[in-house]
């Protein structure tokens, strides 16, 4: 992971003209792309203070060639360290469906059967005041693998506060997306949380994210509902993920409310 992080820096600086031809958000046949803030710049209401690379994964060996060339490792460095991601993230799917009694190969029903990258890129702000380097939101998939620098700047929400992430070296944030929160029935909460700016240091992170397939259909288990009662309904991923590109600026709670069963008042 440490070869990994200093590729992506490396990246990072890179003179502008080896990697200008990357900066192209609107054409869905780029596989390889660099943006500034998020992808849809143009129609943004507020811009953030990143600089993201995204690229195809799936499947992993065939999408080589799409990667940077440069630095010349990016593509081995990055294929192995996304290949150990990968287990890794089978493994504490596994952890996790134990901890909550559901069968040890729970998550192996389309609920991991893709994922997606993007490197995160925070260059030092004047003014942090004025701006962050990601808005409040909580991950739309199953869980997401960080990798943070030594630099602080993710921040949690817990009981309405945000709290700094402190890195630790060598370890990975793990952060529940929303639909953990939906397929444990509310007993594993979608982690809110956002990324603040700094004046003096560049940040770099890199987020890989389990991803269910687009047809997975989503709800709680039902290992977890024959005592308690589901409090989301059946939905289909790709469904899901409409409406949060649609609601993006909202209230990361409110993303899940369409899917709510309501409690009947009697
Ligand atoms: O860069 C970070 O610390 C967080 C990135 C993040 O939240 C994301 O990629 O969804
Ligand atoms: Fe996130």
């Amino acid at each position: 992971m440490e070869d990994a992080m200093k590729v992506f820096k490396e990246f990072f600086e890179l003179p502008f003209e080896k990697k200008s031809h990357l900066y192209n958000t609107h054409d869905e046949n780029v596989k390889c792309k660099l943006y500034t803030s998020s992808s849809n710049y143009e129609n943004e209401e507020i811009h953030y203070w990143r600089d993201c690379l995204i690229h195809d994964c799936t499947p992993l060996k065939e999408s080589f060639d799409l990667w940077p060339q440069n630095p010349p490792r990016y593509r081995e460095v990055v294929g192995e360290y996304l290949s150990q991601v990968g287990k890794l993230g089978s493994r504490i799917l596994d952890l996790i469906s134990e901890g909550l009694g559901l069968e040890s190969d729970f998550f192996a029903h389309g609920y991991k059967e893709d994922f997606f990258f993007t490197v995160n890129h925070y260059p030092p702000c004047p003014d942090p005041s004025l701006t962050l380097g990601l808005p409040k939101h909580c991950d739309p998939n199953v869980i997401t693998l960080l990798l943070q620098d030594i630099v602080p700047g993710l921040q949690v929400c817990v009981d309405n506060e945000w709290q700094l992430v402190q890195p630790c070296p060598n370890a990975f944030v793990v952060n529940m997306g929303h639909q953990m929160q939906v397929i444990s029935n509310g007993k594993l909460k979608g982690a809110e949380h956002r990324v603040v700016t700094n004046a003096e240091k560049s940040r770099t992170t890199a987020s890989y994210f389990v991803v269910p397939s687009k047809d997975c259909i989503l709800e709680p288990a039902k290992a977890l509902t024959k005592k308690d009662l589901p409090l989301y309904k059946q939905f289909r991923y790709a469904e899901f993920m409409e409406t949060y590109k649609a609601l993006n600026t909202q209230e990361p709670e409110n993303l899940l409310e369409p899917y709510k069963i309501k409690k009947e008042v009697i």
